[in-house]
């Protein structure tokens, strides 16, 4: 197993990491992990940002899936030439809502409105493509995937572009279609169902949702038009892969793994329903909190067998947790064996360290690569 996802935003990439965090921990599989939270976005990836990354252990890692802006030589040089390439895209007119509400506190051009409807009435106004950040709010997936956000479309760029992608990657999944992405990566992985079960991660209540009209989701699809080609095309081919795939066939695996999830939910979750983050005291299983969005999470039920508990836990760790969890066990073993620091204590500096980890790579000064 050699996989590389690449983390697009605002698309269920934290749902995705999880079920690959959840893999390769049960198996004992390397991670290229990243030294803080994220591969020095929103510069181009580089393998010095993949801890302790030599070249003794070049191109051995099982599993590489933290946010990246790619680039594909670079991400080459970490990982191993049979490694399966996959992503996955998000319609852009919910995307760009999601994004404008989550990041809306450090991205200059949403800094200036009240509202995202203020902005795509006249985005110009706003939007200075020198101004760092502000890639978030334009063709956010253009620039994930490497490629200039700011460029402008003619049919040729967008071709080659895509050929690009269809090059580097082995499959492009959608956030709309969550389940039945999940059975086309299990199917090209051949994983089992059980591998491809997640709960909803990262996704917020809908109090912080904004409402749009249907001439501003015309304009954000106008404005982000590139990101909104690139959807397009990978719709058709994963419809394509879904007819390959046997309509029939995907139909009842949906519903399985739908019904294996709504038992597991019952089994592990108090109500089997999300909440929201202030009715989680325990901080270790807190989804971290950013901008305007109201970020849900999950509480364990109380009376789960120590095995069942700890199979729980791993289904509803945020992001950040869990990579701290990883680096523990990857990286400091012996270190905390040795200091005996408690790991409540380290856990519990996560969701601050991210905050600063978000601020600094965002708003830090422009780096060239
Ligand atoms: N399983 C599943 N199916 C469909 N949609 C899902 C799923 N899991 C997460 N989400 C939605 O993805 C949004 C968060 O995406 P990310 O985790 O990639 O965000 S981040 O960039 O890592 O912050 C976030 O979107 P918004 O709620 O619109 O903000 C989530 O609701």
């Amino acid at each position: 197993t050699h996989v590389l996802f690449l983390k697009t935003h605002k698309t269920a990439g934290s749902t995705i990491l999880n079920i690959l965090y959840r893999f390769g921990e049960a198996r004992n599989l390397t991670f290229a992990l990243p030294t803080r939270y994220q591969f020095g976005y929103p510069m181009l990836f580089h393998s010095r940002r993949v801890k302790q990354f030599n070249n003794a252990k070049k191109q051995q890692y099982h599993i590489m899936c933290n946010h990246m802006r790619f680039f594909s030589s670079r991400v080459k040089k970490v990982m191993a030439p049979d490694t399966f390439y996959f992503s996955i895209l998000r319609n852009p007119v919910t995307m760009a809502e999601s994004s404008y509400t989550y990041y809306k506190s450090v991205v200059p051009a949403f800094k200036k409105v009240n509202s995202l409807e203020e902005f795509i009435a006249d985005p110009q106004k706003y939007y200075s493509f020198q101004e760092r950040s502000n890639h978030y709010a334009k063709n956010l997936l253009w620039f994930d995937f490497g490629f200039d956000n700011n460029a402008n479309f003619s049919q040729h760029y967008l071709m080659a572009a895509i050929r690009n992608i269809e090059d580097n990657f082995n499959l492009i999944l959608l956030s709309e279609y969550f389940d039945e992405s999940m059975i086309l990566l299990k199917d090209a992985l051949c994983w089992e169902l059980d591998d491809v079960m997640s709960f909803k991660l990262n996704f917020r209540s809908n109090d912080t949702v904004e409402k749009l009209s249907l001439q501003a989701r015309k304009k954000l699809a106008a404005w982000n038009y590139l990101d909104w080609q690139l959807y397009v095309y990978f719709n058709k081919t994963f419809w394509q892969k879904v007819e390959q795939y046997g309509k029939e066939k995907m139909k009842q695996d949906v519903q399985l793994l739908q019904r294996k999830r709504d038992e597991l939910m019952k089994v592990c979750l108090q109500g089997s329903r999300p909440v929201e983050a202030s009715q989680i005291e325990d901080q270790n299983i807190r989804p971290f909190q950013f901008g305007m969005a109201k970020i849900l999470g999950y509480k364990l039920n109380t009376d789960l067998s120590p095995s069942l508990r700890e199979k729980c836990l791993r289904m509803i760790l945020p992001e950040l947790q869990y990579k701290d969890l990883l680096d523990r066990k990857l990286f400091l073993e012996s270190k905390t064996s040795r200091t005996g620091t408690p790991q409540n204590m380290k856990n519990a500096g996560a969701a601050n360290t991210k905050a600063v980890d978000h601020h600094r790579e965002n708003l830090g000064p422009r780096q060239v690569n």
